[in-house]
C-alpha cells in the first residue's frame, strides 16, 4: 500500500471532528466557535460531539447562561458510560467541566489552546485533572484538514446547489 500523504491521523480526526463541532455556534457576538468531540477508550469511534451554545430557551447576555462544549458533549454522548474514554477539545477544560469530567472517569483531556489555562475559570481544574490522573496534553496538528465539497461532487458546480452562487 502506497499511503496518501494527505491522509491525517486520528489524532487530528478527532481534533478536526472537535472543531467542526464548534461550527455549529451560531452567535455572531461570541467570538467563540469551541466544540469537544469524546472518543471510545480504543480511540476509534466518536462517542459524543457538542459545541459551546447559549442554554436552550436562554439568551446570550450573561457568560452563566451559556453550556460549554464538553458539557454538551457528555449530555449529547450516544451511551452513558464514558470510562476511560478520551476527550479532544479546543479549549482547555474551566473548573467545572474538570469536575464533570473526573466524575464520568474519562482518562485524557488533548486540548487544543493552551492560552485558556490562565483565566480564573481555569483556576482549578488543571490542580483538579492532575490530582485526579487524568492525563492532559496539548495537541499537536500533523496536518491541515480541508473539507472543499466541490471537489466531492463535480455536481455542486451545476447550478443546483447553493454553493454553486458563492
Ligand atoms: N451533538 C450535539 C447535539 C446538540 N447539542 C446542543 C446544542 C444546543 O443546546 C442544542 C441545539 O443545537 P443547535 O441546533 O442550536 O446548534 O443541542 C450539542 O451541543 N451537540
Amino acid at each position: 500500500m502506497t499511503r496518501r500523504p494527505q491522509c491525517i491521523r486520528w489524532d487530528d480526526y478527532f481534533m478536526g471532528t472537535a472543531i467542526l463541532a464548534g461550527k455549529r455556534q451560531k452567535d455572531s457576538n461570541s467570538m467563540l466557535q469551541i466544540g469537544s468531540c469524546i472518543v471510545s477508550p480504543d480511540g476509534k469511534i466518536v462517542v459524543g460531539v457538542g459545541h459551546h451554545t447559549v442554554i436552550d430557551g436562554f439568551d446570550s447576555s450573561c457568560p452563566d447562561y451559556w453550556c460549554h462544549a464538553i458539557s454538551n458533549a457528555m449530555v449529547w454522548a450516544n451511551r452513558h458510560n464514558l470510562n476511560d474514554c478520551i476527550l479532544y477539545t479546543v479549549t482547555y477544560p474551566c473548573n467545572k467541566c474538570a469536575q464533570l469530567i473526573i466524575q464520568s472517569r474519562m482518562s485524557h483531556v488533548h486540548y487544543m489552546n493552551k492560552w485558556q489555562c490562565d483565566g480564573s475559570e481555569t483556576t482549578y481544574s488543571q490542580k483538579l485533572l492532575s490530582e485526579a490522573g487524568i492525563s492532559c496534553r496539548e495537541y499537536l496538528p500533523m496536518k491541515d484538514i480541508e473539507i472543499d465539497f466541490r471537489r466531492m461532487d463535480p455536481a455542486l458546480f451545476d447550478g443546483s446547489s447553493a454553493l454553486s452562487k458563492l
